[in-house]
């Protein structure tokens, strides 16, 4: 359809109201379409044993529209409608609820997120630490925890990523989706499942460092590995981690990691790289 001219839009007010009435009716009856495509994904149970929430499909679907966007509609509404409807077509699909700590209510930043990111309709569970909000996407209770970024500063109550040990959680999708090239991530998305490299994507390394790692030796190491570190934090309590966000999709069994000299050293998850906002 971009690609076909698009007609003179009519002059007076009264007809360009109705070819607007026209277009939300086709816009609609493709709506109607999709739902019905992911009822009978769900019904039919296409998708097998595999996860209903699949993060890097939707990022890739994202790109695609921010990539063919032309005109007036800006990058940030186009992500906000799709965001609403890939929302209600994972709702469609099972019962999805969100895990958020309770550390100010709406106003704090991992809801905001998870409203922005998951929609306004999505139910958003409330739970007393981060850490619980972990065990509720362990324990199947909920199907995905949105968590504040990590931040040198934080108390260690609520440095999830220290505590992040149940089998099979990983951070899937670094929010907000569209943010300036530079920005750090305000929030995580942890659930359980593998995610998919979508071509553009980032990692989360949790370093169990030697005395002899401080931060710039780590950064060094990483860099020699190529995977120069986007940023590192590094705590000392309650005992000495550091934590790299860093370039490309890593698998578990990623080569470049078995040859690093640290303690220890785990990929806490990997995700879509975000978009640019303009
Ligand atoms: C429809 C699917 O399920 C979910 C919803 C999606 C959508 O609405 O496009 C995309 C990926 C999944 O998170 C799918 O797996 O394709």
């Amino acid at each position: 359809m971009p690609d076909q001219p698009t007609p003179p839009p009519p002059t007076d007010l009264a007809s360009l109201r109705v070819e607007i009435d026209r277009i939300d009716d086709a816009l609609h009856d493709l709506l109607m379409r999709r739902s019905d495509l992911v009822a009978h994904m769900a019904s039919a149970r296409l998708k097998g044993g595999a996860p209903t929430f699949r993060p890097g499909r939707e990022a890739l679907i994202l790109r695609r529209l921010l990539q063919r966007n032309r005109g007036a509609m800006a990058r940030a509404a186009i992500v906000r409608l799709w965001r609403e409807i890939i929302a209600a077509s994972l709702a469609q699909q099972g019962r999805f609820t969100i895990a958020v700590p309770d550390a100010g209510g709406a106003d704090c930043v991992a809801s905001r997120m998870a409203r922005a990111h998951f929609g306004l309709l999505t139910p958003l569970k409330a739970y007393p630490t981060p850490f619980r909000a972990l065990a509720s996407v362990a324990g199947g209770e909920t199907a995905v925890a949105v968590l504040p970024a990590p931040d040198e500063a934080e108390q260690p109550e609520p440095a999830w990523w220290m505590r992040m040990e149940a089998p099979g959680l990983r951070v899937v999708a670094a929010l907000p989706f569209l943010a300036p090239p530079d920005a750090r991530p305000q929030a995580y998305a942890v659930a359980t499942l593998v995610p998919e490299p979508t071509g553009r994507d980032r990692s989360l390394l949790r370093i169990e460092p030697g005395p002899e790692h401080t931060r710039p030796r780590i950064a060094a190491i990483l860099e020699a590995a190529g995977l120069p570190p986007r940023w590192l934090i590094r705590r000392e309590s309650p005992s000495p981690m550091a934590l790299a966000e860093v370039p490309g999709y890593l698998p578990d069994d990623e080569p470049r990691l078995s040859a690093l000299p640290f303690p220890r050293l785990q990929i806490l998850g990997t995700y879509a790289e975000p978009e640019p906002e303009e």
